[in-house]
C-alpha cells in the first residue's frame, strides 16, 4: 500500500461519530507509582475536543488495580485474586475521582459504569447496559467502563480491557475503538525484545497475520499486543475499525481526529450498518413472532423503518425484551429479525396500539418502537 492509500483511510476515520477509547494500565499508573494524572487530563482535555466536535465517547479506563496497590503502599501485584478484587475495589474510587475532576474542568460530567462477562452475555442486562449507556451519551456525560473485579471470578473474567473495550464497541455500536498503550502501535514483532520491528500502518482486522506479530504485556498490563489484536477482530463483528496507538505521542487522539498518520488501523472491512445488522442475526436465536400487517411490512421492506406497534397484528412464541424475534406478514412469510423492546406479554397488550396509546396500554413506555430499525435485519 502507499502512503498516500494510508493516509486516505484516516481521512476516512473524521467521520466516525462514535468513539470508544480504551486507556491501559501500562500507561495509566505511571510506572506502578500511582495515575498518571498529568497524561490523565491531556486524555480528557483531547477527548473534550472531540466531543465539542460533535462526536460521541465511551472510555474503557484500566488503572484500577494499580492505584489501589499504590493507596495500600503495596509494591508488587499480589497473586491472590481475593487481594487483586480487594485492590481494585480500593483503586476504582481513586480513578473514577481522578477522571471526575479532569472533566470537571470542562463542566463535564462523568459515570462509572461497571460490567461482568455476565452482564454481556445475559440479554436483559446486556439491552439494558446498551440502554444506559445510550442515555448518558444522549445527555452528553462520559461513560467510564471499566471490569468490575470485586465480582468476576478466574473463569469469567475479561482479564484483560482490550477485550471489554471491544465488547464496548460492539454494545454501543461505535464507529471506532482506539487503543491507547505504551507503544505507538502494532510492530512486526514485540519492539521490546526486537529493535528492528516496524510499526504496522494498516490492515485487515481480520488477517491472521497480525496475531502472529504480537507478543504478551509488559509489568503493568495484562493482555499485551495479542488481545488488541484480538479485540480488533472482535470490534469488527459490529463494524467498528481499530486503531492501536501509543498515549504518549503528544497529542494523540486530536490527531488522530485529524486524520494523522498515527498507530496502527485495522480496518472492519465491511460497512458498519452491514456488520452490526450481521451481527444481530447471526449471534441471537429467535424466540417468537410478530405478524406484521401491510404497511408494517412495507415501511420495513422499503422504507427501511423502525417497526411500529400499530403494525404488528399478533404475537406468539415466549419472549422477554431484548430477544430476537421474526417478523412474519399475514401469509407467514418471513420479513425480518430484530431485537424486540417489548415481552409477549407486553406485546400482546399492544397489538394495533398507535403510539399516543401506548402508555394508557402499558403503565409506562419503555420505547415507542417494537423494534428499533437499528436492531431490525430485513430479510
Ligand atoms: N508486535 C508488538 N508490537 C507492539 N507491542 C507489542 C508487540 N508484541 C507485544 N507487545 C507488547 O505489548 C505491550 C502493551 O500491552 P500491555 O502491556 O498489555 O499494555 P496495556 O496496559 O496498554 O494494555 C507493549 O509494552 C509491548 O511490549
Ligand atoms: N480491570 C483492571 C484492568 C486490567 C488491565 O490492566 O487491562 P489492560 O489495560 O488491558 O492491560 C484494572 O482496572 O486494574
Amino acid at each position: 500500500m502507499t502512503t498516500e492509500q494510508w493516509q486516505a483511510s484516516r481521512n476516512n476515520l473524521k467521520a466516525a461519530k462514535r468513539w470508544v477509547i480504551k486507556i491501559g494500565s501500562a500507561l495509566l499508573t505511571n510506572d506502578g507509582t500511582g495515575l498518571n494524572r498529568a497524561g490523565m487530563q491531556s486524555w480528557v482535555d483531547q477527548i473534550t475536543r472531540l466531543l465539542d466536535a460533535g462526536h460521541e465517547v465511551v472510555l474503557v479506563s484500566s488503572g484500577a488495580v494499580a492505584e489501589g496497590m499504590t493507596r495500600l503502599g503495596w509494591n508488587a501485584r499480589p497473586d491472590e485474586v481475593h487481594k487483586l478484587q480487594a485492590a481494585a475495589a480500593v483503586g476504582q474510587t481513586g480513578l473514577v475521582q481522578a477522571y471526575e475532576t479532569a472533566f470537571a474542568q470542562h463542566g463535564r460530567h462523568t459515570a462509572q459504569v461497571l460490567l461482568t462477562h455476565d452482564d454481556l452475555s445475559d440479554r436483559t442486562r446486556y439491552l439494558n447496559a446498551r440502554t444506559t449507556l445510550r442515555t448518558l451519551l444522549d445527555l452528553g456525560v462520559v461513560p467510564i467502563i471499566n471490569e468490575n473485579d470485586t465480582v468476576v471470578t478466574d473463569e469469567i473474567c475479561f482479564g484483560d480491557n482490550d477485550t471489554l473495550g471491544a465488547l464496548a464497541a460492539n454494545l454501543v455500536e461505535a464507529d471506532l475503538l482506539v487503543i491507547l498503550t505504551d507503544q505507538d502501535g502494532l510492530y512486526t514483532a514485540d519492539p521490546r525484545s526486537n529493535p528492528d520491528a516496524e510499526l504496522i500502518f494498516e490492515g485487515m482486522a481480520s488477517d491472521p497475520q497480525y496475531a502472529a506479530m504480537a507478543g504478551g504485556g509488559g509489568a503493568l498490563g495484562r493482555g499485551g499486543m495479542v488481545t488488541k489484536v484480538r479485540a480488533a477482530t472482535l470490534a469488527a463483528r459490529s463494524g467498528a475499525d481499530t486503531l492501536i496507538v501509543g498515549g504518549r505521542i503528544d497529542n494523540v487522539i486530536s490527531r488522530l481526529h485529524q486524520g494523522d498518520l498515527v498507530g496502527t488501523l485495522l480496518k472492519a472491512g465491511q460497512a458498519p450498518v452491514a456488520a452490526r445488522k450481521q451481527w444481530i442475526a447471526g449471534h441471537l436465536q429467535t424466540a417468537g413472532v410478530l405478524t406484521l400487517d401491510n404497511g408494517a411490512v412495507n415501511a420495513l421492506r422499503t422504507g427501511g423503518r423502525s417497526l411500529l406497534p400499530i403494525g404488528v397484528i399478533r404475537a406468539s412464541g415466549r419472549f422477554e425484551r431484548g430477544e430476537v424475534v421474526e417478523c412474519r406478514d399475514e401469509q407467514g412469510q418471513l420479513v425480518a429479525k430484530g431485537l424486540v423492546n417489548y415481552s409477549l406479554t407486553e406485546a400482546l397488550k399492544i397489538l394495533k396500539t398507535p403510539t399516543s396509546g401506548l402508555e394508557q396500554a402499558l403503565g409506562m413506555v419503555a420505547e415507542p418502537e417494537m423494534i428499533h430499525r437499528d436492531n431490525l435485519v430485513v430479510l
